[in-house]
């Protein structure tokens, strides 16, 4: 296994007004395994934990309960050791030099590795195109130039695992498929096992076989992306403009009355298509003007599924 984890806890003490303390647990019994060459989505609302689970793989934070292994190794006490078999993207903060060109941060890495990384960094330069600002000084760089060059960071000396932590936050489409197409031929080439956190789930139908979806600490699903996108399809939501503004349309069997906009003009319907069809539906509202269907957000997903699992 390449990430091996058994009830991993990690607990923040806060301190509130004057001595009070309040403990709050932002990973909770984690006890999960990824075998080598998986792709793994990881998920899970703002605060869900997802950071604070990354840093204890790599070692930068210590458990406060649990265990947790990386590539075979204890990540606090091999920290060194491992970080040679893992490369870490953290797309909201650079590990390059603000100030060098970016071919010179690629030398220091190279050297802190102790790799020659020069046949690696001529392949990193074709595939994610680097070629037109290795000698562009870091700071000068379009967001998506960057994160490109971060990627070829993190891969320069070839780890086994590598985790990427909202890698295509910030990029516009064309830059996010490059990214994940050099993603997607990176781990069919070298079978690396990859670890992305993300809010898009582009990058998760792109490029996971697996999703594992956090909520408040606490795993809440690992399963496939269809099983995911299955439980997503069960809770579309019906936006339905009218001609003009009605009551609310409560009471249609199958769907459940979400809210309106417009006074009554605009009106949102969650549908389940287990109970019932969208024509069923339709046939009874009156003076239809235009419909369109919602796709809930990855965090409204997040929130379904751990709340139908309790
Ligand atoms: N050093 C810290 N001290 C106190 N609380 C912390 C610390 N680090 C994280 N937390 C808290 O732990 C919880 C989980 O945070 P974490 O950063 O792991 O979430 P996340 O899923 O990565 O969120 P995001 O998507 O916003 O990055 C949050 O409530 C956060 O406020």
């Amino acid at each position: 296994m390449i990430i091996e984890t058994d009830s991993l806890t990690r607990t923040f003490v806060r301190r509130g007004k004057g001595l009070r303390r309040t403990t709050m647990t932002a990973v909770d019994n984690l006890t999960v395994s990824v075998a080598a060459g998986e792709a793994v989505g990881y998920i899970g609302a703002n605060g869900a934990g997802k950071s604070t689970t990354i840093k204890m793989l790599v070692g930068i934070l210590v458990p406060t309960s649990g265990s947790v292994r990386t590539c075979g190794l204890d990540p606090v006490r091999r920290r060194r050791e491992l970080a040679r078999h893992v490369g870490v993207v953290f797309g909201q903060r650079s590990q390059l030099w603000w100030d060098l060109p970016t071919r010179d941060s690629f030398k220091i890495l190279a050297a802190i590795h102790r790799v020659d990384g020069t046949h690696r960094l001529d392949e990193l330069v074709s595939e994610l195109e680097l070629g037109e600002f290795l000698d562009t000084p870091v700071r000068q760089l379009s967001l998506g130039q960057r994160m490109r060059a971060e990627v070829a960071a993190a891969l320069l000396h070839s780890p086994e695992l590598v985790i990427l932590d909202e890698p295509t936050i910030g990029l516009d489409v064309v830059s996010k498929q490059r990214l994940r197409q050099f993603l997607i031929a990176e781990r069919q080439q070298h079978g690396t096992t990859l670890l992305l956190t993300t809010h898009d789930m582009g990058d998760v139908e792109r490029l996971c076989d697996r999703v594992l979806v956090v909520d408040h600490g606490r795993l809440a699903y690992d399963g496939s992306l269809a099983g995911l996108a299955a439980s997503v399809e069960s809770h579309r939501v019906l936006v339905l403009d009218l001609d003009e503004a009605a009551a609310p349309l409560t009471g249609i069997p199958g769907t459940t009355y979400v809210g309106s906009e417009v006074s009554g003009a605009r009106q949102r319907l969650r549908f389940d298509p287990g109970q019932t069809t969208i024509a069923a539906v339709l046939a009874q509202v009156p003076g239809l003007r235009d419909l369109s269907i919602e796709e809930p957000d990855i965090e409204d997903v997040v929130r379904r599924i751990y709340s139908a699992q309790r």
